[in-house]
């Protein structure tokens, strides 16, 4: 008894060994940093002004976006759950299981690039959770209205009367069954259990429920991509189960882990804390990429530093796969308030931090009736259910005395209900099983319903009309109005207020595939990258919405982040060129260097190893996935990210569309997206480039050194320093470009070598090594000439 009061879940904090030294540096590299600005900005190259002005201008942004980076990695902690006081608690024996239900949702668009072999895995791994069957439910979304995935699916289901109790007698895993089979070991070795006939008898057990779901589409309507498909099984699924938390998965993502939503339920049915949170997500862990991991797709940075970080303020972000849901947190609703006053401080340390101070000042200003959009709609709620609900939280208490005192007759109960029927209507559409469904919080159906009855509803909420005039994709489910809809879903939940938990169990929860290829990489962060411009475009941008909520300062810092990277983009491109140009004009960008200042240098470069030394140490993240990190940095950075920011202006500027290019999940993609060619060749220019300007500095840097002397040879050795440094981050890009796993179109190829040529031509001209020679290089030795 006692056991089952214990925490469902431990905070598990950094050991301050680890963390203050890294406080501490970043500290120190904020004070080098603002030296190191004085010193460029006081001492400009009066013969190089624009070009000494682009380079400060870069080197401030970098410096901006190395905070906003930074510093909401201040907090990071780990947390720890504990699944068998879970089960204590809930499932005690001889009671009714008291575990809450869960809705898996599964979205696939396009049976070519996501054949349907993989969904099916996905949904196996599903019904064989360890679960209580009766408590799950797994939607598919089948976006492409496939026949070919229907009828994969009624296979999948059928096979899957095997497969479950298989899994749940010899208790394996992965419970996807490719992921399993593809495993090396001798299945025989000590099981021989082939023969059984219990393993194969499912007659008298129960499967959870398995529904294929493929939403009206027709021209004419925006059907919002995932985010409007994600918004269907909503509906569908309050209307046809209405478990009160959802579980949702990219078709490629299957469960690895059993237990998966047994770990989630720590959080979210823990009796206080779980009713602040509006989801639990979990790292994406991938299959199949090659060893070296060339193109940084298992994103541990992300994953391992940055979100672990977040997590120790208000939690980490959506990102649209691995995450489970509380519903009313979807509803659009605030989160409850707690009963204690509203507290001044948060939990982290120090308590002054700037979290706290942006917090105390708002719970002054709260204006009475903000956030009460419920508030005339409390009645409805307790006449249609006959039970207190406890979203009296999201209205401020004097609120709702007022509410209550004006509930005196029963003919104004009868209008306040007539109010807030119409006002839910408005919110969520017509469908009045749908509205009833909202207000039962902890899930169920409402009495009196048959399922052909409820069929019918679930057809009616999925048709494309449905949404016209109401509040969904705007307030209510996951949000329209960018391709990365994750990161808007996360950050509106977050501005109202609620929390998130990062969870990482040993086992990944969660495994899925990402792509392997360069093109498809690149495809995928140009996506990425283009969903965050579009949000920055958008009056959802978190420079400027939401000032005044819930939202805590480093958590803004972070969202703020994630909608500006793209624009690095530009100062990257140019840093990297500033050097080219300045070897081919003899300009230089730093004229001269005290022994102050080459302390500020040096110190700074110190100061940016120690910080990732330190990181890599409380995250234990490899040394290895730190430099891939990087190096896709420079990679995605001048060419995808670039592109975005261009296809971005283009869409705010002359109205053109983006399309959501869905990523092939298939490890070996024939085609090269035929379709793209153009646009692929466009993202490869810059780098291209880059290398050639580069390769083409170090040429001019060595002749100019020859011909000089001991003069120039300063300026050479940063050169040639800075080629090695773009050099090693474009390498996977390089490799990627030449070998067999990408087929590049010829295009590029001609494009390289057309610009390659322009700069042999520009070479030619000022050949150095003629005699007598003063071109623009020659210039650069001044008085020493
Ligand atoms: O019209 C659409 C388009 C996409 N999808 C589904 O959306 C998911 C994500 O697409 P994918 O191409 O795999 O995107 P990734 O880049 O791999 O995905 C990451 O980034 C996306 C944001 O851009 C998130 O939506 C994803 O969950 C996240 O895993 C897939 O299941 C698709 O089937 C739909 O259901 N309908
Ligand atoms: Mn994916």
């Amino acid at each position: 008894m006692a056991e089952a009061r214990q925490p469902l879940w431990r905070k598990v904090p950094m050991p301050s060994s680890r963390v203050n030294p890294y406080r501490i540096v970043i500290i120190l590299r904020l004070i080098i940093l603002c030296f190191f600005f004085r010193f460029r900005i006081l001492t400009p190259a009066y013969d190089a002004m624009p070009l000494w002005g682009i380079s400060v201008v870069c080197e401030i942004w970098f410096a901006l976006s190395w905070i906003l980076d930074q510093f909401p990695k201040w907090f990071p902690i780990n947390r720890e759950t504990y699944l068998d006081r879970l089960s204590l608690r809930f499932e005690r024996e001889g009671e009714p299981n008291k575990l809450a239900p869960v809705d898996f949702f599964v979205s696939t668009v396009d049976p070519l690039k996501e054949p349907p072999i993989i969904t099916a895995n996905t949904v196996l791994s599903i019904l064989a959770v360890d679960y209580p069957v009766d408590k799950v439910s797994c939607y598919v979304s089948d976006d492409g209205a496939s026949m070919l995935l229907f009828d994969t699916l009624s296979e999948t289901a059928e096979f899957a009367r095997r497969w479950v109790p298989f899994c749940k007698k010899h208790n394996v895993e992965p419970r996807a069954p490719e992921f399993y089979f593809s495993q090396k070991i001798d299945y025989l070795k000590d099981k021989v259990y082939l023969g059984s006939e219990g393993a194969l008898d499912v007659e008298g057990k129960e499967l959870p429920r398995l529904v294929y779901v493929s939403r009206e589409k027709r021209p004419g309507y925006s059907h919002h991509k995932k985010a409007g498909a994600m918004n269907a099984l909503i509906r569908v699924s309050a209307v046809l189960t209405n478990a009160p938390f959802m579980l949702n998965l990219d078709c490629d993502h299957y469960l690895n882990n059993c237990k998966a939503a047994r770990e989630a339920m720590c959080f979210l049915m823990d009796p206080q804390f779980g009713k602040k949170l509006c989801y639990v997500q979990f790292p994406q862990r991938f299959d199949g990429i090659d060893r070296h991991d060339r193109y940084a797709n298992r994103n541990v940075v992300f994953f391992d530093i940055n979100m672990k970080g977040l997590d120790g303020i208000q939690g980490p972000v959506y990102v649209g796969t691995g995450c489970v849901f509380n519903r009313q947190a979807l509803y659009g609703y605030d989160p409850p308030v707690s009963e204690k006053r509203p507290k001044m401080t948060c939990d982290c340390w120090p308590s002054w931090c700037c979290c706290c101070f942006g917090r105390s000042r708002k719970t002054k200003s709260k204006k009475k009736g903000q956030g009460s959009l419920l508030g005339g709609l409390l009645p409805k709620k307790k006449k249609m259910a006959g039970k207190h609900y406890s979203r009296k939280g999201s209205i401020p208490a004097f609120e709702l005395e007022e509410i209550e005192e004006g509930l005196e007759g029963y003919e104004e109960l009868e209008k306040s209900s007539l109010m807030s029927q119409k006002n839910f209507e408005k919110r969520f559409g017509q469908s009045p099983v749908f509205i009833a469904s909202t207000l039962m919080e902890e899930g169920g159906l409402p009495e009196g319903t048959t399922s052909s009855s409820l069929i019918k509803e679930a057809i009616h909420v999925i048709s494309c009309g449905y949404e016209e005039k109401t509040e969904w994709g705007k307030e209510v489910g996951w949000i329209y109005g960018s391709v990365t809809e994750d990161i808007l879903t996360g950050f509106k939940m977050h501005c109202r207020g609620w929390k998130s938990v990062y969870c990482c169990p040993e086992r990944a929860a969660f495994r899925g595939s990402a792509p392997i290829n360069l093109s498809d990489r690149l495809h995928q962060v140009l996506r990425w990258a283009l969903g965050s411009i579009e949000i920055f475009m958008s009056h959802h941008c978190p420079l400027w919405y939401g000032w005044g909520g819930k939202l805590k300062f480093l958590q803004r810092l972070a969202y703020i982040n994630t909608v500006v990277y793209p624009f690095t983009s530009i100062p990257l491109l140019a840093y990297c060129t500033i050097p080219a140009v300045c070897l081919l004009t003899g300009k230089f960008i730093i004229p001269t260097i005290s022994n102050l200042a080459s302390i500020w240098f040096l110190a700074l470069f110190l100061s940016i190893i120690a910080t990732s030394v330190l990181e890599l140490r409380w995250s234990g993240v490899s040394i290895e996935d730190l430099w891939r990190n990087e190096q896709f940095w420079v990679i995605g950075g001048v060419s995808a990210h670039l592109f975005a920011v261009f296809q971005g202006l283009l869409k705010v500027l002359g109205g053109v569309d983006t399309n959501f290019t869905v990523t092939s999940k298939a490890a070996d993609d024939t085609e090269f997206g035929d379709l793209y060619i153009f646009k692929w060749t466009t993202l490869l220019i810059p780098p291209t480039t880059l290398i050639i300007l580069n390769l083409v500095g170090v040429v001019a840097g060595v002749s100019d050194a020859i011909n000089n002397g001991y003069g120039s040879w300063g300026p050479l050795f940063g050169k040639l320093f800075f080629a090695f440094w773009v050099i090693v981050h474009l390498y996977p890009f390089l490799k990627g470009l030449m070998g067999r796993q990408n087929r590049t179109p010829t295009i590029v190829v001609l494009w390289s070598i057309l610009l390659a040529s322009i700069f042999s031509l520009v070479w030619v001209r000022i050949d150095p090594f003629l005699p007598k020679q003063t071109g623009p290089i020659l210039k650069q030795c001044g008085v020493e000439c």
